[in-house]
């Protein structure tokens, strides 16, 4: 963990050395600034280079040191001021990656040189934090306060090509980007560097600055709901208007002082570890990410090109994987090309923007589209996303065991049903296993990859190997019916129900979770899924419909509490968006626009009457109460069966598959911050009232947590011993 210096013609290279990603840890921080005061004073060097090792420049402030002491002892400011006041020429040779505090570094260099592959942005918003290395005053006055507030505010990574264009660039190369950075210090040696240092330089001014920055936080309002960070960085970049550059820094601390007394920089930076965590999966027979090997995978196929198959066939095409496509007749297939296609064209326009071009192919796998199932004999993994169908998901694995190749691996692209009983049909179960992509696949990042019992860790090391080269993040989980996301979806969601019976309109129980940070309230997500999906399988699973229980009183089955509601609107043909009309109504069938229905206000209230039930209008804090307790109060119940191997995997599931605010942390952090006696407590005393609804029964080991005061979330996995039977 240190900084190295050599000697290149009359120019001092500082090589930044701390794998994996060059961290600026308290050490590196003391050891840059150690070279950097020697090179300057040193009478044979007349420039420097910074430059990071193994590839990459700099990954920004180490964020596991965050909150400890060593944060300020060698502050980046210090070490930022120290280099742009340098009277000798400085240049960033960037490399890999220069994000946050290693970006902020680059920038007080005097110039900077990049590699055509490196990618360079502030994305501390992404962790809840602001750029506080004066990120947020330097960047404004380089390229102007609309291009740097679009950067900090969305912490996006931006390609080097663009960050040419933009101005925060001065040369990208292709290669050699070091030594392509030792002739820049050269070149420009004698030349002036008062306008070089980007913190003597004043802002430029622009039209109705006020109105613009009004309009970035309302956008950032209603995108970000609730998050803190993304207003702190509107906040720190508006100062570059009114307080000189030393005066913009100092308010940036007091900003991230601000912003770590709320919490949620603490909630996203547990959420990015958590991400990382997931990857280094074990199983309780030793199974273990970094000694079992994945196979490659050169060539894959998709069964099914409905909303599923089609965004995983991008998905794979994406990442350069070359695809066989596969439908049942001419007609789907060639509506499934043309979807696909149009979803590459997309694909491609996006590369472009990234100056991608010139990649052979457009970086883009080729895709076959074929009826003949006979064509996917060589390829090495095959990934079924046809409906949920039981007996055509075992038909189709059936075939596959004969057409497959022996070593190529079978996923099933299911929501929730039973792996196992998929496998047991093919002549390879060691080689089945579950994928969960989530709609629309080409952009949701979560894959929840299912082992089934006999699933060999070759096959789960395959399976969360693809989800990374997907750009995924992959969760492994148990076998259970639904799974984990969709599991705890299960009691969320019958809160809900009760709530709309109780009283509740569906927009106020809407806003309520929105409000708590959800992308999409639950309401319009059902209307989004469909609720015809629930009603099918309520079917089949005998609870409503010919087949419910003849006499069944229409608010019980099987002595639990049921709710009719969504059936009831099925029946009159409210499947959601794809008819116009569900919880809401909507511009047109398929249309995205929600409106509050005044029919459902009625249809609600007459249910009421109906069943004498007195109106009940829960506030936004029963309403986030009760459905997020059931929520996390499955959860509990998914680490007791071992479905989930900790309490990070689910957070994860949750941050990126279900619009969980990440400010949050995750639904089981969450839990961890309310404090558990008082979702205990919470529980128990819904419980009591109802005791016809056992989904909020308390589960066992949150009884048990809370029995020893509710330890920090780290401390849980100790609790769930090695129970783990399912992963
Ligand atoms: C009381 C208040 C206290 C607050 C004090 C505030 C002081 C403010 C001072 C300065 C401001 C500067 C702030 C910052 O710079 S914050 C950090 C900004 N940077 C980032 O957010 C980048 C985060 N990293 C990434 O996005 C990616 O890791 C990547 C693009 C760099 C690489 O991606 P990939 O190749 O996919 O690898 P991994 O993500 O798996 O990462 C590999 C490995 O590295 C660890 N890691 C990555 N970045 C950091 C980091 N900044 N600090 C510490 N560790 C990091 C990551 O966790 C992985 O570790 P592993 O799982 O153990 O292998």
């Amino acid at each position: 963990m240190a900084a190295t210096r050599r000697l290149t013609h009359s120019v001092a290279v500082i090589t930044l050395n701390n794998p994996p990603v060059n961290a600026l840890s308290y050490s590196l921080r003391r050891s840059i600034i150690k070279e950097f005061v020697d090179a300057s004073k040193d009478s044979s060097v007349e420039a420097i280079v910074l430059c990071g090792a193994n590839g990459k420049f700099c990954a920004g402030a180490d964020i596991k040191e965050f909150g400890s002491t060593s944060v300020d002892s060698v502050s980046l400011n210090h070490i930022n001021d120290t280099i742009e006041s340098c009277k000798k020429p400085v240049v960033a040779a960037i490399e890999g990656v220069a994000l946050g505090g290693g970006l902020e570094l680059a920038l007080s260099c005097h110039y900077r040189v990049a590699n055509v592959q490196s990618l360079v942005g502030l994305p501390e918003v992404l962790i809840g934090m602001i750029p506080a290395a004066g990120g947020t005053q330097r960047l404004p006055r380089l390229i102007g306060i609309p291009a740097a507030l679009d950067m900090i505010v969305r912490g996006r990574h931006v390609p080097a090509t663009e960050a040419l264009q933009l101005g925060i660039l001065d040369e990208v190369v292709k290669t050699n980007t070091i030594d392509a950075a030792v002739q820049m210090a050269m070149k420009v040696l004698g030349q002036p560097l008062e306008n070089r240092r980007l913190g003597t330089l004043p802002v430029q001014a622009i039209p109705n600055v006020d109105t613009f920055l009004d309009t970035a936080v309302k956008r950032a309002k209603g995108q970000f709901r609730g998050a803190q960070a993304p207003l702190a960085c509107i906040e720190a970049v508006k100062a570059t208007l009114h307080l000189p550059f030393l005066k913009g820094v100092e308010n940036e601390r007091v900003l991230t002082a601000s912003l770590w007394s709320t919490g949620q920089p603490q909630a996203q930076q547990y959420a990015f570890f958590s991400e990382r965590e997931v990857g280094k999966w074990t199983t309780p027979s030793g199974g273990k990410w970094d000694k079992v090997p994945p196979k490659p995978i050169q060539t894959a196929a998709v069964i099914g090109l409905g909303t599923m198959g089609r965004g995983i066939v991008t998905s794979l095409s994406k990442a350069n994987i070359p695809v066989i496509a596969i439908e049942q007749d001419a007609k789907q297939l060639d509506q499934g090309r043309q979807a696909v296609n149009a979803l590459l064209d997309r694909e491609v326009e996006k590369l472009k923007l990234q100056g991608k071009t010139s990649v052979p192919g457009n970086g883009l796998g080729s895709v076959k589209f074929t009826v003949d199932l006979g064509d996917l004999h060589s390829v090495d993994l095959i990934i079924e996303a046809v409906y949920e169908n039981m007996q055509l998901k075992k038909e189709i694995f059936r075939k596959l065991s004969s057409i497959a190749k022996p070593d190529a691996f079978l996923c099933t692209n299911t929501s929730g049903l039973n792996v196992d009983e998929i496998a047991s049909v093919t002549n390879r179960p060691q080689q089945v296993i579950g994928t969960h992509f989530f709609s629309p696949a080409n952009i949701m990042r979560l894959l929840e990859v299912v082992r089934g019992q006999k699933t060999s860790l070759t096959t789960i090391a395959t399976a969360m190997s693809l989800g990374k080269t997907l750009g995924k993040v992959a969760v492994l989980v148990g076998n259970c019916p639904l799974f984990v996301g969709n599991r705890m979806l299960g009691p969320y969601l019958e809160q809900v129900n009760y709530l709309l019976e109780e009283g509740s309109y569906p927009e106020e129980i809407d806003q309520a979770l929105e409000e708590f940070g959800f992308a999409m309230g639950p309401c319009r997500m059902m209307d989004l899924a469909g609720l015809d999906v629930g009603w099918r399988s309520r079917m089949e699973q005998g609870l409503t419909g010919t087949n419910a229980p003849p006499g069944a009183p229409v608010r019980q089955r099987n002595g639990k509490r049921y709710s009719p509601l969504a059936d009831l609107l099925c029946e009159s043909g409210r499947f959601g968006q794809k008819t116009g009309k569900g919880w809401y109504q909507y511009e047109k069938a398929g249309g995205r626009i929600a409106k509050p229905d005044p029919w459902v206000r009625d249809f609600l209230d007459k249910y009421r009457r109906t069943h004498q039930i007195a109106r009940h209008q829960a506030n936004s804090q029963e309403i986030q109460d009760r459905c997020m307790f059931a929520l996390i109060n499955e959860g509990f119940r998914v680490l007791e069966d071992s479905i989930a191997s900790g309490p990070e995997d689910i957070d994860v599931i949750y941050n990126n598959g279900y619009g969980f605010p990440k400010h949050r942390g995750g639904p089981m952090y969450y839990a961890a911050n309310v404090g558990l006696p008082k979702v205990l407590s919470t529980l128990e005393n819904y419980s009591k009232a109802n005791p016809d609804v056992p989904s909020m029964k308390p589960a066992f080991l949150l009884r048990k947590l809370a029995a020893v005061g509710g330890p920090p979330i780290k401390e849980w996995r100790t609790q769930l011993g090695n129970t783990s039977s399912k992963l």
